[in-house]
C-alpha cells in the first residue's frame, strides 16, 4: 500500500503496543467497504436498513454512556501548559503518553487493527492535509470513508512525506472514566481511548481539522475554523459565498443547506452547499479570503430535521448513509427520530435498543444528539466548486449562536478588528452535542472554545494578523442570532429558509447597496431593508429583534470583561481597545 518509512515504523509501534490479531488496509474499494458492512451487521454492529426505502444505509447504536463529545476529556497536550492556553484542558505531552499507551496497551487483543489513511481537503488540492487512523471499529472505518477521502490515492499523494496526522483510536471498553481524546500538536498526533461516539472518534473532524489544523494553521499563516461554507446566486446568476461559525448543534448545517422561502426561488436565487462544519482558508494569489470545505461527508445531528425544516439534509440521508442513535420502526426498518414527522413509530426500539411505542412513550426515541453519516455528494445542493481544490472566494464571515436575549438577529461589525471582537465574545447556550449541562450560556469564542488547539489569546491574535494580510480584501464580519425567544419561550424569527432573508441583507452591504443603522455593538439593519415579502411577520416585531438594548448590553459588557481577564497579557490590546469602545458606546 505505502513504502512511505514515517508511516510503516509507526505502524509498527502501535501494533507493537496493542497488539492486534489482524491488519487490514483499508483501501477505499467499494468491494472492501461493502464486505466491512456486511461483517458488521453479522456481529451487530451494525442494522442493514430498508434497502428499497434506505438503499446502502445502516443503524449504529453507541453505548449509553457514549453519545456526545466529551469536553472535560479532551486534552491539548503541548510541552508547555502556557500553550494550551486557559480555555483548554491540559496534560503533559510525557504523562499523556505513558497513561494513553497503559490504557491502549493489548487493547486490540483478539480484534482487528484497520489503516485509514485520510485526505482532509480534495486529495492534492494545495490546501489539503493527509491523515492516518488507526482503528479496531469497523463503525469507524465506514463513518470515516464517508467524511473523508480514503484509499491508495492518499498514499500515493503521500509519498515519502513526514507531514501527516498520526491518529489512534481505541474502543477498549467505553469506560467513561477512561475515556481521554488526547491532542499533541507539536507531534501531528491524536490519541482517543474508550469512545465509539463520531465526535470523538472520527478523528479526521474536530480532532485534526480543527485542534490540530487550528495549530498548524497558526504557524503556516492559514486559519481552519469551526464554519459551514455556502454559495448564495443571485438571479444575475452571480455566486457570493460566506463562511458561518455556530457552536455545535446551532444551525451550521441547516444554513448550509438552505431552501430559498418561495418567493426568492421564483426570483432565481439558489444556495450552493460548499460545507457544514469546517472550513480551512487561505490567502489567494488575488488577496482574498479562500475556504476549501476539508471534508467528504455530513455528520449532522438528525433530530429536527424534517421536509420542511431542511429537505436537503433529508434527501441527502436517503442513501448510503450510517444513522447512529436514532430510532427504529420495526414495521418497515427504517428510522426515526423527534421532529421527524408527527408520527412516531408504534412498533419500534429506541436510541438505547429498548422496545418502544412511539404513540405512547414519553421517553425520546432518538437521543437529542443522534446524527446522520450521509456523502456530501449525496446532497441536492452541493456546490460544484465543492470537489475543487482551489477554494471559494469569501466575501463574509458570520457569527452566531444561540441566545434567547441580548443579541440581535444580525448585526456588522465596524471593521476586521471589531469583528474579531464580535467573534471573541459569542455566547451561546450549551447543546446536546457534548456531554454536560444544556441551555446554560456560556462564552464560545468563534464557536472554538472546544476545539482551539492552542492558546486563545494567541488565536485571536491570529486574527487579527491574518486581518492586517488582507487588507481590503477582508471579507466582512457580520453576526447572526436566530434563537431569541418570546414570553412564552418560542422562537420569534422563523428562521430556516426565511434565513436568507438576512443574508441578501449581509450580501448587499458587502457590495455596498443596503443602509444601516450604527449602534453601540455596530451596525444593524433598517428594519424596512430586510424583505419579509411573502412572510407573516410584522416590521414591529423584526424591529424587536433588531434592538440593541443599552442595560442587557452594559451587563454583556461586565461579563465580557470578565471573561476576558482569563487571557491576562495574552489578550491582544486591540481586543481590549474594542471592549473599552463598546464601554464608551454603551455610556
Ligand atoms: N429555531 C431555529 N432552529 C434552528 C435553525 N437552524 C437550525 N435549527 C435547529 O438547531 C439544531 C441544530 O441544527 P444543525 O444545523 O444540525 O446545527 P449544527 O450542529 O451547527 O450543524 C436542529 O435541531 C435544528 O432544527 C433556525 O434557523 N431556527
Ligand atoms: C461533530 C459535531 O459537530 P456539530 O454538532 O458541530 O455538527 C460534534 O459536535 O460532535
Ligand atoms: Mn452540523
Amino acid at each position: 500500500m505505502t513504502s512511505n518509512k514515517s508511516v510503516l515504523n509507526w505502524i509498527e509501534e502501535m501494533k507493537t503496543l496493542v497488539c492486534p490479531d489482524k491488519l487490514v488496509w483499508i483501501d477505499g474499494s467499494e468491494e472492501q467497504l461493502e464486505a466491512l458492512r456486511a461483517e458488521a451487521c453479522s456481529t451487530g454492529e451494525m442494522i442493514k436498513l430498508n434497502q428499497e426505502k434506505l438503499p446502502g444505509c445502516y443503524l449504529h447504536r453507541t453505548a449509553v454512556n457514549d453519545v456526545a463529545r466529551v469536553e472535560d476529556r479532551t486534552f491539548i497536550c503541548s510541552r508547555k501548559e502556557e500553550d494550551a492556553g486557559p480555555t483548554n484542558h491540559w496534560k503533559d505531552p510525557k504523562e499523556a503518553y505513558k497513561m494513553l499507551y497503559d490504557i491502549a496497551r493489548g487493547s486490540y487483543k483478539g480484534r482487528t487493527m484497520y489503516v485509514i489513511p485520510y485526505s482532509m481537503g480534495p486529495i492534492g488540492s494545495p490546501l489539503a492535509k493527509i491523515g492516518v487512523e488507526l482503528t479496531d471499529s469497523i463503525y469507524v472505518v465506514l463513518n470515516m470513508s464517508i467524511m473523508a477521502r480514503v484509499g491508495q490515492k492518499v498514499w500515493d499523494t503521500l509519498g515519502d512525506s513526514n507531514d501527516w496526522v498520526r491518529g489512534l483510536h481505541c474502543k477498549c471498553d467505553i469506560d467513561a472514566e477512561k475515556r481521554y481524546i488526547c491532542h499533541f500538536p507539536e507531534d501531528n498526533t491524536i490519541i482517543s481511548v474508550n469512545s465509539g461516539y463520531g465526535g470523538n472518534v472520527l478523528l479526521g473532524k474536530k480532532c485534526f481539522a480543527l485542534r490540530i489544523a487550528s495549530y498548524l494553521g497558526k504557524n503556516e499563516g492559514w486559519m481552519a475554523e469551526h464554519m459551514l461554507i455556502l454559495g448564495i446566486e443571485n438571479p444575475m446568476g452571480e455566486i457570493k459565498y460566506v463562511a458561518a461559525a455556530f457552536p455545535s448543534a446551532c444551525g451550521k448545517t441547516n444554513l448550509a443547506m438552505l431552501i430559498p422561502p418561495e418567493g426568492y426561488r421564483k426570483k432565481g436565487y439558489k444556495i450552493w452547499t460548499v460545507g457544514d462544519d469546517i472550513a480551512w482558508m487561505r490567502q489567494g494569489k488575488d488577496g482574498r479570503l479562500y475556504a476549501i470545505n476539508p471534508e467528504n461527508g455530513f455528520f449532522g445531528v438528525a433530530p429536527g430535521t424534517n421536509e420542511k425544516s431542511n429537505p436537503n439534509a433529508l434527501a441527502t440521508t436517503k442513501s448510503g448513509t450510517i444513522f447512529t442513535n436514532v430510532a427504529q420502526n420495526l414495521d418497515d426498518n427504517t428510522v426515526w427520530w423527534e421532529g421527524l414527522d408527527k408520527n412516531p413509530p408504534k412498533n419500534a426500539v429506541n436510541w438505547k435498543g429498548e422496545p418502544w411505542d412511539g404513540t405512547t412513550s414519553d421517553q425520546k426515541g432518538a437521543h437529542p444528539n443522534s446524527r446522520f453519516t450521509a456523502p456530501a455528494k449525496n446532497c441536492p445542493c452541493i456546490s460544484p466548486e465543492f470537489d475543487k481544490g482551489a477554494g471559494v472566494p469569501i466575501s463574509a464571515i458570520i457569527f452566531g449562536g444561540r441566545r434567547a436575549q441580548t443579541t440581535p438577529l444580525v448585526y456588522q461589525s465596524r471593521d476586521w478588528n471589531n469583528g474579531v471582537f464580535v467573534g471573541s465574545i459569542m455566547a451561546s447556550e450549551t447543546t446536546a452535542a457534548a456531554a454536560g449541562a444544556v441551555g446554560v450560556v456560556r462564552r464560545d469564542p468563534m464557536a472554538m472554545l472546544p476545539f482551539c488547539g492552542y492558546h486563545m489569546g494567541d488565536y485571536f491574535k491570529h486574527w487579527i494578523e491574518m486581518g492586517e494580510k488582507l487588507g481590503a480584501n477582508a471579507p466582512k464580519i457580520f453576526n447572526v442570532n436566530w434563537f431569541r425567544l418570546d414570553d412564552e419561550g418560542h422562537f420569534i424569527w422563523p428562521g430556516f429558509g426565511d434565513n436568507l432573508r438576512v443574508l441578501e441583507w449581509i450580501i448587499h452591504r458587502c457590495e455596498g447597496k443596503a443602509d444601516a443603522v450604527e449602534t453601540p455593538i455596530g451596525y444593524v439593519p433598517k428594519a424596512e431593508d430586510i424583505n419579509l415579502e411573502g412572510l407573516d411577520f410584522s416590521l414591529d416585531t423584526l424591529k424587536g429583534i433588531l434592538e440593541v438594548n443599552k442595560d442587557q448590553w452594559t451587563k454583556e459588557a461586565d461579563g465580557i470583561e470578565e471573561f476576558y481577564k482569563k487571557f491576562g497579557d495574552k489578550l491582544p490590546k486591540e481586543l481590549r481597545g474594542q471592549l473599552d469602545l463598546l464601554k464608551k458606546n454603551l455610556k
